[in-house]
């Protein structure tokens, strides 16, 4: 892997969902390796940019590159493991936890029966968001924060050279977040990358090397997580001031 091209690369994009603009002219690269949390706060735009990265919303505007290729023509999408945002890894579908995490090696064969190289992947990848005891029992059964786990593992299971997660810790006990934190650790010392959306930095703050902060689809902030965290701390400390002021009477 040539680690002078971005692995991800959003320049100048814009993008709109339901005829809004949504997404007005941001610019973020993740370099190869680099892991890189998107802040903001609810509807600043999180995660449409993440839907833009994976092609999910188109651009209107501006230029999106996944490992150097131009987003139209990227199809090497083993190269990505993806979580999206929580929702249930469950759907309706009956499914074991083992079956939900093989379906992470499936880009790797076009449906052809697993070989003994992929059992052995998603084992891993089990035993590594600590739910492989759980293999054989059906994702419906489990609670929401051991279906995120599901996720994430399926995730694992292709061994992408990018991670690409969406609130990874939203409704996540901090035993659970510990796991996750220590599994992406593992990630990142072999070369992936990770682009992941977050609330707080919480447990994952040791492991991110750019924080960027985004507001009304633009990023505001874009370096060194304790400047994000302190910029964040701000805002909280504004908004407790506004309020405790609005219960005071002092502001309308
Ligand atoms: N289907 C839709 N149609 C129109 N507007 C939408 C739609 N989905 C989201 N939006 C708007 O787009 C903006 C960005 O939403 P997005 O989900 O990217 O934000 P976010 O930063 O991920 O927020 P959160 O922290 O709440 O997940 C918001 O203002 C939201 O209201």
């Amino acid at each position: 892997m040539d680690s002078a091209i971005p692995v991800v690369r959003l320049t100048a994009a814009q993008a709109a969902l339901g005829g809004r603009p949504v997404l007005h002219g941001l610019d973020l690269s993740v370099g190869a390796g680099e892991v890189v949390a998107l802040l903001g706060s609810n509807g600043s735009g999180k995660s449409t940019t993440i839907k833009t990265v994976i092609g999910t919303v188109p651009l209107t505007a501006g230029d999106r590159e996944l490992f150097g290729v131009p987003g139209r023509r990227f199809r090497d999408w083993r190269r990505i493991g993806y979580v999206p945002q929580r929702t249930t890894a469950a759907g309706g579908v009956p499914a074991t936890v083992r079956e939900v995490v093989a379906t992470g090696r499936l880009s790797r064969h076009r449906m052809l029966p697993l070989r003994r190289a992929d059992r052995a992947a998603v084992d891993a990848a089990l035993d590594a968001v600590g739910m492989l005891e759980r293999a054989g029992d059906g994702v419906a059964d489990l609670s929401g924060g051991q279906q995120q786990r599901v996720l994430i593992a399926r995730a694992l299971a292709g061994s992408p050279d990018l991670l690409i997660m969406d609130e990874p810790m939203a409704g996540v006990d901090l035993a659970s977040q510990q796991v996750l934190a220590d599994t992406l650790r593992t990630e990142v010392a072999r070369g992936c990358a990770v682009l992941l959306v977050l609330h707080e930095l919480g447990p994952l703050a040791p492991l991110i090397d750019r924080a960027v902060l985004l507001r009304d689809g633009r990023v505001v902030q874009d370096g060194p997580p304790a400047d994000a965290a302190h910029h964040q701390e701000h805002h909280h400390d504004h908004q407790d001031h506004h309020r405790t002021a609005t219960r005071q009477g002092l502001l309308t």
